[in-house]
């Protein structure tokens, strides 16, 4: 197995330490999902992959790259072999699907594109394909608005798809989604991993889906790392730990 991601002895301080001493291995193909209370460092932990952030210490290794020491263009490279699925879609409501999944091409273009012509046929008949892999082919030509919240996380797929990265990072990706997309979702990014050799990250704070859809899961409570293990196997009740703590709801009065 090679390895996609490198976290050695890192630390990232906003004031407060929001990664403390992390260090973390993951290898090429793998699905990793992040799991903590909110506040807990995922984010934080996943912006360090593509160099969004850097370490305040330790290093970060992602593809070969020291992320902290890249340059640039160093950066703006390793970006382009990473995609990003976030919670909320960052569809444009007004395209077409297509051109939404389109537009995933754009680090792989040069110069800006206007409409769906505007793209190469090759390029539209591959989104097309990506969009025929997540299940929405017959929906090309609608507008993004026009589909739910599932169906817009499916097509946002897709477009980082069309980027042809080899990590893909997903930050809360089915946070807003109902359970059956939920899992819909978890069972796409997990298949097109396996099919792919596509490595995960992902921050989920659905237990559940993590213990199902992951390969293996990494617990973060205040910025270090409490919990490293197969997701197969691991005992729900050990996990739940990550959350211990929570001020439970108030009852209500009445
Ligand atoms: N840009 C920033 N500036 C200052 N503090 C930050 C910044 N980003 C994150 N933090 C702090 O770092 C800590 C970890 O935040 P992070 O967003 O990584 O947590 P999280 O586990 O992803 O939370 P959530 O589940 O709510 O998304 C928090 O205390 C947060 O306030």
């Amino acid at each position: 197995m090679s390895e996609a991601v490198r976290f050695d002895r890192v630390s990232k301080s906003f004031g407060t330490l929001a990664l403390d001493d992390v260090s973390l291995t993951v290898e090429s193909g793998e699905v990793v999902v992040l799991l903590g209370r909110s506040g807990s460092g995922k984010s934080t932990l996943l912006r360090h992959v593509d160099g969004l952030q850097r370490p305040t210490s330790g290093t970060v290794t992602v593809l070969g790259t020291d992320v902290g020491r890249a340059g640039g263009g160093e950066l703006r490279r390793l970006r382009r072999r990473i995609g990003f699925v976030f919670q909320q879609f960052h569809l444009i409501g007004s395209l077409t699907v297509l051109e939404n999944v389109c537009s995933g091409a754009l680090g792989r273009l040069r110069g800006p594109r206007l409409g769906l012509l505007s793209y190469p046929k090759r390029l539209r008949h591959e989104a097309l394909d990506e969009l025929d892999r997540v299940g929405l082919a017959d929906r090309a030509l609608q507008r993004a608005d026009t589909l739910s919240g599932g169906q817009q996380q499916r097509v946002a797929v897709a477009r980082a798809l069309l980027q042809r990265p080899e990590i893909l990072l997903a930050d809360e990706p089915v946070a807003s989604l109902d359970p059956e997309s939920s899992a819909q979702v978890m069972r796409l990014i997990r298949e097109i991993s396996a099919e792919r050799r596509l490595t995960v990250l992902c921050s989920l704070h659905q237990l559940d889906l993590a213990l199902s859809w992951g390969d293996r899961i990494v617990g973060l409570r205040a910025g270090r790392t409490v919990l490293d293990a197969p997701a197969a196997g691991l005992d729900r009740e050990r996990a739940m730990e990550l959350y211990a703590g929570v001020a439970a709801e108030p009852a209500a009065v009445g």
